[in-house]
């Protein structure tokens, strides 16, 4: 028997992994079973290019718990230990990681969750255990078992065990605070979180399992109840397989795997599978945006060769994509390390724009090939796409391939198709294209009807970061303007010459503009006199663009005019000099029945815009019931 003291160069070690981690305790689990996976890999490895002669089976690892003895014990048949290397890798490598570690920490005690990256792996059983154990035996021929004992001072034993089987037995004899670890649902949680696909099956107890009945049994047969092993995990997650060997079922299937508790359906799938410049496999799914949709649940999930590191990837995924669900797995991200390490790191970066670029083309050969089911999924995809476009310049340019323009005729147009089409109509005198847009078909509807009777064409953009975008565009391609179509009336959204005839003079409409002014609240209402055709409607409330489009930006954070968010609504109230209406009202006598007629079409123009309530509503139909009287 051997017994030796650990070199650290603190006195003593266990104490401050504790308090250093304190926070992330569980994780000593997945640390074990991760050092049992790689040793059973090992094993197999060796087994493929001959090392190791003869059958090794099918290795499992095993994870007990003795409530009762205040055990847990994680068991694999992996390539197991010698005494020498026990020395080597257990006593002395693993502690020049936890040297380091203290070199490099000891004064930023909060700076957690570095483990693994220093080889600690092994030594986070001490934030449980008070002591543990290690018993293993190496493949090698003619290796001798042994026993390997530390309780968490940095003195340890090591001597000869008896033990027959190949592989490794850690002991932890848990510690009494932390006695929640030897809840059985307790393990079965972290195994669910941290372990669900890694690569080697993971037996925790057995279940019943109910034998199917022979075809020709006897009614009365009884079918036969047998004891299986309970194995945790599923070590052949679909991400790992080739897209070729997957259906569209199996990607649904796995994803119901992924997220138990979900129900609806993906909209489709992307497959990644990356070997150069780094390493990277995945699936990425976009799911159904609905409104009570939680962006804290069911995120994508990240890993590390099958083994779950955290399902927040803030800065490995771009922003954009953070809605999308799945998981990704490259070996080139460290295990367990800070966020700003992450971030920082250079691997991550690259893997942040070649999802960027892959989700770009995956959308635009979902486009190529089924245009329609493409048109039919774009209402639940547009917010993460307009989201792209804004934020990721790489993605913008290549969304003018898959991007669409929906009209508020539910036709779908790509920025060129679009351009192609309303290009002989609606550019204006200046040549610039005008584009129109609405947001809201029922509110805007006279304002959409009026556009499409000059055959002008009508968008539908109703996402809440529309504005933000169109201004994006509008800074890109050349000569284009986006303008609600409630902005103005629409011959002045579209001007196709300079000046128009009144009908009124320029003493009229001085004499008129007053009047009007008296009965319409001005705080609120510019008044503007305008020739426009004879057959549109006296009274019109327009909202400019660039105002309504400042306090939208404003309003979805970002961009736009400082302060604007906060001003008072303001609107133009246009009163065409060319409708007989507006002749009529001035040429009336009755002090009183003008302010009534003016007081009429101004309601009526509210009305229209959806913005006459309440009071104001009332006193509109009970005056409107008299008029008619
Ligand atoms: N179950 C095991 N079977 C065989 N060897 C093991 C086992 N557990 C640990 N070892 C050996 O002990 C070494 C130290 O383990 P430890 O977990 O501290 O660090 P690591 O696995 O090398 O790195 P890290 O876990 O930080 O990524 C391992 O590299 C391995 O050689």
């Amino acid at each position: 028997m051997a017994t030796g003291n650990i070199k650290v160069t603190a006195e003593n070690i266990f104490p401050i992994i504790k308090k250093f981690l304190y926070s992330d305790h569980e994780i000593f689990l997945r640390e074990l079973i991760s050092n049992a996976t790689d040793a059973t890999l090992k094993l197999k490895h060796l087994s493929t290019i001959g090392e190791i002669k003869g059958d090794i089976g099918e290795p499992i690892i095993e994870i007990k718990v003795d409530k009762d003895k205040k055990e847990i014990r994680i068991i694999d048949q992996g390539v197991g230990m010698t005494g020498e290397e026990v020395e080597k890798y257990i006593n002395q490598m693993a502690f020049s990681g936890a040297e380091e570690f203290l070199e490099k920490y000891k004064d930023k005690v909060e700076d957690s969750g570095i483990i693994g990256h220093f080889g600690l792996g092994f030594y986070s059983s001490f934030m449980v255990a008070k002591k543990v154990e290690i018993f293993t035996k190496s493949y090698q021929k003619g290796a001798k078992a042994v026993r390997w004992e530390c309780d968490g001072s940095p003195e340890y034993t090591l001597e000869e065990t008896k033990r027959k089987e190949r592989g490794t037995e850690i002991v932890l004899h848990i510690d009494d605070d932390s006695t929640e670890f030897l809840e059985e649902h307790k393990i079965n949680e972290l195994l669910n979180k941290y372990n669900k696909f890694m690569p080697i099956p993971i037996k925790f107890g057995t279940r019943e399992e109910t034998l199917p009945l022979a075809e020709d049994a006897p009614k009365d047969a009884k079918p036969e109840k047998i004891t299986v092993d309970n194995i945790v995990n599923n070590p052949n997650p679909a991400w790992t397989k080739s897209p070729n060997d997957l259906k569209d079922e199996d990607y649904k299937a796995f994803y119901r795997e992924l997220y138990p508790m979900q129900f609806e359906e993906p909209l489709f799938h992307i497959h990644l599978n990356v070997d150069y410049p780094f390493h990277l496999t995945g699936i990425l799914y976009f799911p159904k945006l609905s409104k009570n949709l939680d962006p804290t649940k069911d995120r994508i999930q990240l890993y590390q060769n099958q083994v779950f590191v955290t399902d927040n990837v803030e800065g490995i995924v771009p922003d954009f994509l953070q809605m999308l669900r799945g998981v990704i797995d490259s070996p080139d991200i460290p295990l367990n390390v800070s966020r700003s390490y992450l971030q920082s790191d250079a691997a991550v970066k690259k893997i942040a724009s070649y999802i960027t670029r892959k989700v770009a083309d995956k959308l635009t050969s979902l486009f190529k090939k089924d245009r329609k089911a493409f048109e039919e999924k774009w209402n639940d995809i547009k917010v993460i796409i307009e989201y792209g476009m804004l934020s990721e310049d790489k993605f913008f340019e290549k969304s003018d391939k898959f991007a669409l323009y929906p009209t508020v005729d539910k036709e779908y147009f790509v920025w060129s198709e679009l351009e192609e089409k309303i290009k002989p109509s609606q550019t204006d005198k200046d040549d610039k294209l005008i584009v129109l847009y609405a947001s809201d078909v029922k509110a805007q509807h006279s304002y959409i009807d009026a556009a499409k009777e000059k055959g002008y064409t009508v968008l539908l953009l109703d996402s809440p970061i529309v504005s933000h975008l169109l201004q994006k565009l509008e800074g890109s391609k050349k000569d284009v303007q986006f303008v609600r179509v409630d902005a103005d009336h629409i011959d002045n959204l579209i001007k196709k010459e300079d000046t128009k005839i009144s009908k009124l003079s320029d003493e009229e409409k001085e004499k008129l503009k007053p009047i009007i002014e008296k009965v319409i609240p001005k705080e609120t209402y510019t008044v503007q006199l305008e020739a426009l055709d004879s057959n549109a409607n006296p009274f019109i409330i327009t909202q400019p663009e660039f105002m309504r489009r400042m306090k939208e930006m404003q309003a979805t954070g970002g961009g736009g005019m400082m302060g604007m968010g906060n001003f008072p609504e303001m609107y133009n109230l246009v009163v065409n000099t060319n409708n007989d209406l507006v002749s009529e009202i001035l040429s009336t006598k009755t002090k009183k029945k003008q302010e009534r007629l003016i007081q009429q079409a101004f309601d009526l123009a509210k009305l229209s815009q959806g913005l006459l309530q309440g009071e104001e509503l009332t006193n509109f139909i009970k005056r409107s019931f008299q008029m008619v009287k």
